[in-house]
């Protein structure tokens, strides 16, 4: 194992403490690099520093104390999440001049408290960043106030976009914002009950103010259009409704249930035109409608745009939950022991090739969409940065693009990577990981929504394909070069030379390198591209519109293009940083390794397509491709508890008793267990089964 130099070694020290000894110290014995040298690669001081005080003082406050796989009553937890969301106002842990500073620290913040508990996280965020972030985006100086009002909690925010009958399609939102020029107000209706705001964060039982999605109608009549407005749900002082308004909670969901989400109807609301967030479209005082977006479509995807910071968000969100679930299914399966080539001795379940195939691609995957989630948020930052000094530059509105194309697949290819790397991490720890305790449930089920909520994944994919069909053009005919801000697209000017290319590696350990499973990838982009593209014409000429010919066109071409065109996106960017010399000696071989599983793993999953396409011939391709993850997987198990403890929070934000770090399993688990409440008690029910004993077959009358 190589270690840092003496001085590095004392301030990682002060940083990162020592590790307990105990079941795991032999694996940690046999890594290939020091875990506390890939924690200080992958993160800087600052950032550890300041996850450390988060962590550190979430322990030491009695109102953040839990008890593993306790079920809080629904009122209860919800109180309690309210509580810890005040607390959280109260440590300020991140001031405004610190996120202008470091607006990263914004995302360490977020994934921090979601690792304690993602109730809390999305509650507090939901107010402070996407209720603010929407009004920042999409407003003006008119709106400060409100902002101020919101950091201090003077008031409590929530987005509205979604009905009980429409989320994806924004456009038939049904809401209305009828401008009344005598009063300069508008009046915000809801037509029916199927167009009663649904699923809102916060809406439930919090939120006093909300963001309000309605289509803008001036005072002749006219419809202008998605718009959002800041709307008065409730009373601050008393958090009664506001009048004409119907404001309730939508019940228990299937995970994140400290968090309120809520439903509102608007009777007749007014509220006063400033309300209206006007950055793409505002109304004169003589009541006219102006926008400096004349196209509609271009004008409900500004509007919209807000969104994108969301999705962004969400990718390293649910690789936190990746990094959570990988943790603790490591851990458990490198002191869990079944079987063994001898009676007398058994092996850890990590030592089967079974169990690593079945994990260890988990942990590259974590390791690379972690990268790609944190550079993707500051793609997003300078984004922010042009929107707020209203940069309207044609490189600005392309970045937008991009990054609108880039999050509409990212966030599916994390949500989902995060959702079956859960389930397979909590049938990875057999019976215990179905034990509420250890917390796989948890992970898996606050996880799940990432899938649905700030777009339906399958939804979001076709915004993708849609920007990647609309460059087929510029490809074939124009022959102008295919340029973006952030370059995700410029392998496509080589699109004709890809794809006269072949699949050339003819062992194993041409596959070690991570340059074959890129190559392929850039192929299958340009394959699934030409597929895609030539699909839809077919489909156009022969249905009846082009409404159908996109939808028809979907299932095995567009979705699968746009999936693979974000796999390639990551594993470009992971491979450009592990491969960079900058990158310490000690670590680039482990990183690479992963690099090359990542690829290689994900690739393996468009077998047929390779195979289809005539990228792949025989059985030689498929083999080895298969051959080296296994290779791969073997190669990083004894890497692979040192890889988790470098991403691991501290046991009690982990809150998982098969997989602190001592590795004590037995011990925890049993004491765990213990400690649960009236554990040893007979139930207080007992003389249900002691006294009363059924009659077979004769029902008793409940009368
Ligand atoms: C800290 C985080 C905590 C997280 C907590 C999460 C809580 C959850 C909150 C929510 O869920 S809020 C509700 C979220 N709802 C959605 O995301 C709805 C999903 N649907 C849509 O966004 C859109 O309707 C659509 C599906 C993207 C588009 O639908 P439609 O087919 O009607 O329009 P198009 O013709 O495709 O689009 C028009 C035009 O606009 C561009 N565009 C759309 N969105 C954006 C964007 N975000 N940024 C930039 N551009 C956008 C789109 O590309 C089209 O452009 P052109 O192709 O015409 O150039
Ligand atoms: C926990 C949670 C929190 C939420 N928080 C908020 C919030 O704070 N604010 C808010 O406004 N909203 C919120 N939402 C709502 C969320 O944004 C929507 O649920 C989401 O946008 C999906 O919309 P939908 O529910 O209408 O699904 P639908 O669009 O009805 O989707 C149903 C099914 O139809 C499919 N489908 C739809 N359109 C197409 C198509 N064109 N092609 C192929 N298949 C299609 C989908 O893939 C899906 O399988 C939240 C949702 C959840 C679950």
């Amino acid at each position: 194992m190589i270690t840092a130099s003496k001085s590095d070694a004392v301030s990682q020290d002060g940083l990162l403490p020592d590790l307990p000894n105990g079941p795991l110290s032999e694996y940690r014995r046999k890594a290939s690099f020091n875990w506390k040298d890939m924690a200080m690669f992958l993160e800087d001081e600052d950032i550890i520093a300041f996850k450390n005080k988060i962590f550190s003082t979430l322990e030491s406050d009695p109102l953040f104390y839990r008890q593993p796989g306790v079920d809080l009553p629904l009122e209860k937890y919800r109180e309690l999440t309210f509580l810890r969301c005040k607390k959280i106002f109260e440590y300020n842990f991140l001031t405004f001049e610190a996120t202008m500073e470091k607006p990263q620290k914004m995302l360490v913040l977020i994934n921090c408290l979601g690792m304690y508990d993602w109730s809390l996280s999305t509650k507090y965020f939901l107010d402070t960043q996407v209720f603010g972030v929407a009004i920042g985006n999409t407003g003006s100086e008119r709106h400060e106030t409100i902002l101020h009002q919101t950091q201090n909690m003077e008031i409590f925010g929530c987005l509205a976009l979604t009905e009980l009958s429409h989320g994806s399609n924004t456009k038939a939102i049904r809401t209305t914002a009828r401008f009344d020029a005598s009063t300069k107000e508008f009046i915000l209706n809801s037509p029916d009950f199927e167009a009663a705001k649904f699923w809102v964060g916060n809406m439930g039982k919090t939120a006093t103010h909300a963001v309000v999605y309605a289509q803008l109608y001036t005072s002749d009549g006219r419809c202008h259009g998605l718009h959002s407005f800041v709307v008065q749900i409730r009373n601050p002082k008393t958090l009664l409704p506001m009048p004409g308004v119907m404001v309730g909670d939508i019940g228990r969901k299937l995970g994140q249930n400290g968090l309120d989400n809520g439903f509102a109807m608007f009777h007749n609301v007014r509220i006063p035109y400033e309300n209206l967030l006007n950055r793409t479209g505002d109304i004169s005082s003589s009541g006219n409608y102006t926008s400096a977006y004349k196209d509609p479509k271009q004008r409900l995807g500004a509007s919209l745009g807000t969104l994108s910071s969301g999705r962004v968000s969400i990718i390293s969100m649910v690789v936190t939950n990746l990094k959570l679930a990988i943790t603790i299914a490591i851990r458990f399966s490198a002191t869990r022991r079944q079987f063994g080539p001898t009676e007398k001795e058994e092996i850890p379940v990590l030592e089967y090739q079974l169990q690593q195939w079945r994990l260890i691609p988990y942990l590259a995957a974590a390791y690379a969409l972690d990268y790609f989630s944190v550079g993707f948020f500051f793609n997003l930052i300078e984004l922010q940065i042009g929107i707020l000094m209203k940069d309207r530059s044609p490189r600005q509105a392309e970045l937008g693009k991009e990054i609108h194309a880039l999050s509409c697949a990212g966030k599916p290819l994390a949500s989902w990577t995060a959702q079956h790397g859960a389930q397979e991490c909590r049938e990875a720890c057999g019976g215990h990981g179905f034990l509420a305790m250890n917390r796989l449930g948890d992970i898996r089920n606050d996880n799940d929504p990432n899938c649905t909520y700030e777009g339906d994944n399958n939804v979001l994919l076709q915004q993708t394909s849609n920007y990647l069909l609309g460059l087929v053009q510029s490809i074939h005919e124009d022959n102008a070069p295919c340029e973006s801000p952030l370059g995700s697209i410029h392998f496509l000017n080589d699109y004709k030379t890809i794809l006269k290319r072949k699949f050339t590696a003819s062992t194993i350990r041409e596959c070690l390198d991570c340059a074959v499973a890129l190559d392929a990838y850039k192929w299958l982009v340009c394959y699934l591209l030409r597929e895609s593209h030539d699909k839809l014409q077919q489909e156009k000429q022969r249905a009846a519109n082009d409404f159908d010919a996109r939808n028809n066109s979907q299932v095995y071409y567009c979705r699968s293009l746009a999936l693979a065109f974000i796999e390639h996106t990551v594993l470009q960017r992971y491979y450009d940083y592990t491969h960079d010399p900058s990158t310490p000696g000690s670590l680039q071989p482990v990183l690479k390794k992963l690099c090359c599983l990542y690829g290689l793993w994900s690739l393996n999953k468009h077998i047929a397509v390779l195979y289809q396409g005539g990228y792949f011939a025989g059985e030689l391709p498929g083999r080895i491709v298969q051959d080296a993850i296994l290779d791969l997987c073997a190669q990083l198990k004894d890497d692979a508890v040192s890889l988790v403890d470098a991403i691991a929070p501290p046991d009690f934000i982990l809150n998982s008793p098969i997989a602190k770090a001592d590795g004590e399993l037995y011990k925890n688990l049993w004491s765990a267990v213990l400690q649960g409440e009236k554990v040893l008690e007979r139930p207080s029910w007992w003389p249900e089964f002691c006294c009363n004993k059924p009659v077979i077959g004769k029902p008793r009358s409940q009368l």
